[in-house]
């Protein structure tokens, strides 16, 4: 029966909401549905399994294979007693997900382009110095003062960093996190994102970290969370988009092998980087408000490039530094090969973010290889190895269905842009990822809460109750005119 409203006309269709894209924000949104009492909903996805960028891997020679995670690994603030959970946590605890304390401060061993120099002081700075760009952030925001970027803020509270160290630790602090500079990055959204995922004080979950390190998969708790609800008939893989013709009697999506399927709301789950690049075409294009906000967001990214040796010959902690002189050139090292993670693994990996990894994209996997290898051969001057055994790195800049790894909030980016991400166009065509989260994007949680809430709104507007979707500005303007002196 349609539960459209009377002034509405029903199209033929296939499903009464077809939510595209199957990641965390995607099942989470068909889960809202499914407990408002909707289950007349398909999820189009492109891959071939749920979990979007949750994604695991076998990586390693034959006989010494471990399963990693390509994409999201942490579980990024958990639980403070008995205080409010990341639902992340909820859900790995829901279906047993074996995970590890991940000491990012206090397991750490620090080298630069001569081997082994200990510069745990200038990390403890490091440490202050965001704190107080954070806490300097937070200060403006009573009084309205506008967003700069987060070197302003290192700069006005007085942080400069110099030396190979002092730039390593900072970037590990910094761009470690936001996948981008803090030239690129919005010195109050960094501010609040932190703090909402890892200060209490603020409702916060907590300071801790946890490591996924189940033979599942991270991606296992969401594919054991679909499992609760959905019935095969409610998910197409292997099915990517092409278009969405939309209006306010429905919405058309076209798939790459040509099949339609009609529905009455779709909700569009997409990376912003996949919005951003026209990978699926929308009819009639979107607004003005609406490109300006999916423009103006930046999608980073950030990639683990995975080595594997025949036996292990680096340090005992968990993390390292490596202070190049070129900031961000191979900075964050992690040994996988200790006990709790994987012993005997003889794995370890290398973070490159931001403008760092765009840039090793197009380089051969020889080429980053060579480069890698020469940074070990940097911190270990007296040490000979052999060469790796496997070696991989995925290239999510490229992927054309996620056009980097997660968004990160320019100075550019106001509040009023985030409005208008996360609204609906029309009444039929919804919006809803990790990028559309305020408090916090970036994080599987922002897909989640932005799934949800999503899913939420679209039921209520199904039930024919309140619709009135979100809303949006058609201009966002500056507090004051700018006035140029004749
Ligand atoms: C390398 C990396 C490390 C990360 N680390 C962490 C971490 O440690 N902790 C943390 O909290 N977060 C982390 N994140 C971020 C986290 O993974 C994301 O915020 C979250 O998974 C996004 O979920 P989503 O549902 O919004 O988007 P997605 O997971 O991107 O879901 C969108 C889905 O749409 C599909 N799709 C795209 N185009 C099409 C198309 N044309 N047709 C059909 N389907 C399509 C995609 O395949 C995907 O499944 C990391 C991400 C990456 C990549």
């Amino acid at each position: 029966a349609s539960t459209l409203q009377a002034n509405q006309t029903r199209v033929q269709h296939d499903a009464q909401v077809l939510i595209l894209g199957g990641g965390v924000s995607g099942v989470i949104a068909a889960r809202s549905l499914h407990e408002q009492g909707i289950h007349d909903f398909k999820i189009v996805e492109a891959r071939d399994e749920l979990g979007g960028r949750m994604r695991s891997f076998h990586f390693g020679a034959p006989g010494k294979q471990v399963v990693l995670e390509l994409g999201a690994n942490w579980i990024q603030g958990t639980q403070d007693g008995n205080g409010p959970a990341n639902p992340i946590l909820t859900l790995a605890r829901k279906h047993g997900l074996k995970t590890v304390d991940s000491d990012l401060l206090g397991s750490m061993s620090t080298f630069d382009f001569t081997g082994t120099v200990d510069y745990l002081d200038v990390l403890n700075s490091a440490i202050d110095a965001f704190d107080n760009i954070t806490n300097a952030a937070g200060a403006r925001m009573p009084s309205a003062q506008v967003d700069t970027t987060a070197r302003t803020g290192y700069s006005l509270v007085g942080v400069k960093p110099k030396t190979p160290a002092q730039k390593t630790c900072e970037y590990y602090l910094f761009d470690w996190e936001y996948a981008q500079t803090p030239e690129q990055s919005s010195w109050i959204a960094s501010a609040w994102n932190t703090n909402f995922t890892y200060d209490t004080d603020v409702g916060g979950f907590s300071e801790d970290n946890l490591f996924a390190i189940d033979s599942r998969g991270f991606k296992h708790l969401i594919h054991a969370e679909a499992d609760t609800f959905i019935v095969p008939g409610q998910i197409l893989l292997n099915s990517t988009v092409r278009s969405i013709k939309h209006s306010n009697d429905g919405v058309e999506v076209t798939l790459v092998n040509g099949t339609t399927l009609n529905a009455d709301y779709v909700i569009c789950t997409f990376s912003l980087g996949v919005l951003q690049n026209d990978d699926v075409v929308f009819e009639p294009s979107l607004p003005g408000w609406k490109l300006e906000a999916v423009q103006s967001m930046v999608m980073a990214t950030y990639t683990k490039i995975f080595l594997q040796f025949p036996e292990k010959f680096w340090f005992d902690t968990q993390f390292a530094l490596y202070a190049d002189k070129e900031r961000g050139r191979y900075p964050v090292w992690q040994g996988l090969d200790i006990e709790g993670f994987f012993p005997g693994s003889g794995v370890l990996f290398v973070t490159v973010t931001g403008d760092y990894s765009v840039r090793i994209e197009a380089l051969s996997d020889d080429q980053v290889q060579a480069e890698v290898l020469s940074v070990l051969h940097a911190m270990y001057p007296n040490i000979t190895f052999p060469a790796p055994i496997a070696f991989h790195f995925p290239r999510w800049h490229s992927d054309p269905l996620y056009r980097g790894t997660y968004s990160n909030w320019p100075a550019s980016f106001v509040e009023g842009h985030l409005t208008n991400l996360r609204a609906n166009v029309g009444q039929r065509l919804w919006f809803t990822g990790e990028a559309m989260s305020e408090k916090y994007y970036g994080f599987l949680h922002g897909a989640y809460f932005e799934g949800e809430a999503t899913g939420n709104t679209v039921a209520q507007c199904i039930r024919g109750a309140e619709c009135a979707g979100l809303p949006h500005s058609q201009s966002i303007r500056n507090a004051q005119p700018y006035m140029l002196q004749p």
